[in-house]
């Protein structure tokens, strides 16, 4: 058994010697299988997740649907990989059932729990209370609590459109249209989309806001509905701009491998970059709506290259990291592994388009300015992004905010900085439990 650091523990973030020559296998993506068990759980026939990620998010999502009533077994099964093997591994049956309350729901920091549930929870009989890590009441939820009522549900909030809430559900929703400013989240979108063809009505979804962060996660949850029976309409396919459409219909339960997480394998290939070395992550799929997949070209850019085989993406460190300028709207949590990059680069770089970072699991333009200058660095935050102008950094302190993605960036840091050490690296058991121990093993491979 893995022993990790206690929470407030700082970890040695290693120092590399040389160019790191490694394979790692990255777990299953966070956000394909929060949507996996969600839909699975509406279905009307049982499914299988294979290769599901076991992280924090994923087990509290599995909770929380076993709360209102699904059962979720834990089962060791063989399946092919993307690259054709067979390969032996974790399967969860989800076995779906008439949802009902009371239940609460622990949503901890998770996004896709705290926005993707209570659509859910409308469908149950009974009352559904969501509570979760105090961060999680900082975090936008006007957006689906606001669109719920429209569309017919009950629910009891302190009127600051955030947790804590209950939803009393009624056993079935109305549906129907609804106007949202998803704005600050692209998880507003999914969220209805994803509970949308259980409706009665179906759901029609129209964007209002300026800006609608994260397109490939709701391409991801279009993709995801379509693969288990639903009826989509969408810009994309020659809708209104802004518009998502759900017909109302029963699902389908799917035999589904989950993709390795491409936003947790960013780490690794940044290794690659900043030692100038090479980083295999096998299973890396040829098609995929994660926004991790984006990496390729935006590390090409800032040094590096990549060939992707029917194996897995190959990815090489040529010595030299480039900043950038790139506008990361679409792609919004690969942000602080760029940043770190971009700190040790050998030109600025202006990260923009990602002003609702301020609302992730913690203030991330704050927190990468504030820790990255304290380890001698030159970062001024923009009103919607970073302008990083690298100079010679030094050892020190590097608080992670309990951000997995601001641990695995001072880790990035710490592979060029001697004398990193990281607060609280446990806090990556949100999406990567595993993650000290993939990091050394990297490095010990070298
Ligand atoms: O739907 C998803 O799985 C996610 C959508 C994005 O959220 P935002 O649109 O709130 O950035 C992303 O940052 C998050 O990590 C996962
Ligand atoms: C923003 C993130 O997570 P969440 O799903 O909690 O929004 C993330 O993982 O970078």
């Amino acid at each position: 058994m893995t022993v990790h650091p206690a929470p407030t523990a700082l970890w040695p973030a290693p120092h590399a010697s040389g160019a790191v020559d490694a394979t790692v296998h990255v777990p299953g993506s966070k956000s394909v299988t929060n949507r996996a068990l969600v839909l699975a759980a509406l279905a009307s026939e049982p499914g299988w997740l294979r290769r599901p990620l076991r992280s924090r998010d994923t087990l509290l999502m599995a909770g929380a649907l076993r709360a209102m009533g699904v059962g979720i077994e834990e089962t060791v099964s063989s399946a092919s990989s993307v690259s054709g093997e067979r390969v032996t591994g974790e399967a969860w049956r989800v076995l779906p059932t008439d949802l009902h309350g009371p239940a609460t729901v622990d949503v901890g920091n998770a996004g896709t729990v705290m926005r993707f549930l209570p659509p859910v929870a409308a469908l149950a009989d009974g009352p559904i209370r969501f509570d979760g890590d105090p961060r999680s009441y900082e975090r936008p939820l006007n957006g689906v609590i606001d669109a719920l009522r429209v569309l017919g549900a009950r629910i009891d909030d302190d009127g600051r459109g955030t947790l804590p809430l209950t939803v009393h559900g009624a056993g079935a929703l109305d549906g129907g249209p609804v106007e949202i400013d998803a704005s600050s989240s692209s998880q507003f979108v999914s969220a209805l989309l994803l509970s949308g063809p259980r409706f009665n009505q179906g759901v029609e979804v129209r964007h209002i806001g300026s800006t609608l962060p994260s397109m490939p996660h709701i391409r991801m949850t279009v993709d995801m509905l379509r693969a288990v029976g639903a009826q989509v309409d969408t810009p994309e396919s020659g809708g209104e701009p802004n518009v998502w459409r759900v017909t109302p219909g029963a699902l389908l339960g799917r035999d589904l491998t989950i993709e390795p997480d491409l936003s947790n394998a960013q780490p690794f290939l940044a290794a690659a970059l900043v030692t100038g070395g090479k980083v295999l992550i096998p299973d890396w799929p040829a098609r995929t709506t994660q926004p991790g997949d984006r990496l390729r070209e935006i590390f090409t850019e800032m040094g590096g290259s990549c060939e992707l085989t029917d194996y897995g993406l190959e990815f090489t460190g040529s010595g030299a990291i480039h900043g950038i300028d790139v506008d990361l709207g679409d792609v919004g949590e690969l942000t602080p592994g760029i940043a770190a990059v971009a700190a040790l680069a050998d030109s600025p770089s202006t990260l923009r388009g990602v002003a609702h970072l301020r609302l992730h699991e913690t203030d991330r333009l704050a927190a990468l300015t504030k820790e990255i200058n304290e380890l001698g660095g030159d970062v001024t935050e923009t009103a919607d992004g970073l302008h990083i102008r690298p100079r010679a950094l030094h050892g020190g302190v590097f608080h992670t905010y309990e951000d997995h993605r601001m641990a695995t960036a001072g880790a990035i840091i710490g592979l060029a900085v001697e004398g990193v050490r990281i607060e609280n690296v446990a806090t990556t058991a949100k999406t990567l439990p595993d993650f000290p121990d993939l990091w050394t093993g990297m490095l010990g491979a070298a």
